[in-house]
């Protein structure tokens, strides 16, 4: 089954360009229009969306007439997320994404010319302060990248027989801690459990010595399937509204001693940040490109044709407290191993219902080659091979006072545009733990 054949959407025209001004290296030009959640300087939270540096109050847009003739209940972006938006379906996003672009298209005067009205619409990006732009119901971390799973099999099991047989059959997965996913910026603390020190027979409750990023993307599912039914994947498409970054934080002491035979637990689920912008699929249309040949070829319920990969640079940098950044991966969503549709039919293929405001992550998106690895356990082998900061420190792993900044972009020869950043600072362990 083919997934959502391209369809041509007004608010993708790569012709068009804003009364607002944007740099040719902004993640935000006109043909983005990414949704989020932002709380403005006189305290008002609302939900918005962004053009270069300039966020727009869509409460604020909608209240004084701008989406008439869109079918919008009066109070649906006067909210604290995006979940009743999301739950209304494609259609509604999609007039809306095009409305807005009709509204700030640079021949369009209506807004342009009146100044009051910009003056309640309009805020630089250094006056507002971004919020989770969802409340998340459910969350499922995947494990997409064959790459990482080979690396990971490698340094844990078996470095002959690093990638366990159902991988290339099955969309492997679990399931996340959703109470526990955190905007950008918000502080990290390192946490403590129970650990078996390398070498050492012992077993220990502590700090982790072992703290980790992993560079992921995730998408945000609309309510799709009742329980007990399924989702065809070549219907998938409808129901995905948008991608963010995602950190999925992991301590690896914590997470080689607990996991086996039930998979990740408590070493992941202290944290996992996201980005506050949602990009959404409309908006990404452009950049679908073929993934990888799938051999063996999956079952009927996975197969798919067309392109059903995104092709969307990725890289991840550390910043150590008051120094300078240091890329330490660069890669791409396009080599995942199984599509975010093959991941979406998989995980309602049991009669699990897909829910408005879900979390899907990709996995750890690690490339083919050194330097485009998603995590510092594979980018240093586990601690074996530290690499250097610009400081001249090094690291194994991520100490306190470390920025981890995620960040994601796609480009053609027309647009650019892309998803901002993720941030988490590594805060010590609370003491008495
Ligand atoms: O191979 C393993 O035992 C575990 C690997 C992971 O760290 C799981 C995970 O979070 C999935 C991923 O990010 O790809
Ligand atoms: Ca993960
Ligand atoms: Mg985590």
């Amino acid at each position: 089954m083919s997934n959502s054949p391209i369809v041509k959407i007004s608010a993708n025209d790569p012709k068009r360009k804003s009364w607002i001004k944007v740099n040719s290296y902004s993640d935000f030009p006109i043909q983005n229009i990414p949704f989020g959640v932002f709380i403005t300087k006189h305290d008002v939270i609302t939900i918005g969306t962004r053009i270069g540096k300039t966020c727009i109050d869509l409460a604020a847009l909608h209240q004084l007439g701008y989406f008439e003739g869109v079918p919008l209940t009066e109070d649906i972006f006067m909210q604290d997320n995006l979940n009743d938006f999301i739950d209304d379906g494609r259609k509604t996003w999609r007039a809306v994404r095009n409305r807005i672009a009709e509204i700030f298209d640079e021949n369009n005067p209506i807004l342009r010319d009146n100044e009051k009205h910009r003056e309640e619409i309009l805020f630089d990006e250094k006056d507002i302060e971004m919020l989770m732009p969802i409340s998340v119901n459910d969350y499922t971390d995947f494990y997409s990248s064959k790459e990482h799973a080979t690396n990971v099999g490698s340094i844990f099991r078996d470095p002959e027989n690093p990638l366990l047989p159902n991988y290339l059959h099955i969309p492997i997965g679990y399931h996340g801690r959703s109470s526990s996913i955190v905007i950008s910026g918000t502080g990290i603390r390192r946490p403590a459990g129970q650990r078996k020190t390398n070498g050492k027979k012992e077993i220990t409750f502590g700090p982790t010595k072992s703290m980790d990023f992993e560079l992921e993307m995730a998408f945000i599912t609309t309510g799709a399937n009742k329980l007990g039914n399924t989702i065809p994947i070549g219907e998938t498409d409808q129901y995905i509204f948008g991608m963010v970054l995602l950190n999925d934080w992991s301590a690896r002491d914590i997470q080689a001693w607990e996991y086996a035979p039930l998979g990740p637990f408590l070493g992941k689920s202290f944290a996992t940040s996201i980005s506050p912008w949602i990009v959404t699929m409309d908006a990404l249309q452009p950049f679908r490109v073929d993934g990888p040949e799938q051999d063996p070829k999956p079952l009927p319920y996975l197969r798919q044709t067309g392109k059903n990969n995104y092709d969307i640079n990725l890289s991840a940098s550390i910043k150590p407290k008051g120094k300078q950044e240091a890329v330490v991966c660069e890669t791409n969503l396009k080599h995942m191993y199984w599509s975010v549709y093959q991941q979406l039919a998989h995980q309602a293929s049991n009669g699990c219902n897909i829910c408005t405001a879900d979390i899907y992550g990709s996995g750890t998106i690690s490339g083919p080659e050194k330097g485009s690895f998603g995590s510092m356990l594979e980018i240093t082998w586990n601690g074996k091979e530290p690499i250097k900061m610009k400081d001249g420190t090094d690291r194994k792993f991520l100490k306190n006072g470390d920025t981890v900044i995620l960040r994601g972009y796609c480009k053609n020869d027309k647009i650019r545009l892309g998803f901002g950043e993720c941030r988490g600072i590594i805060k010590k362990t609370k003491e008495g733990i």
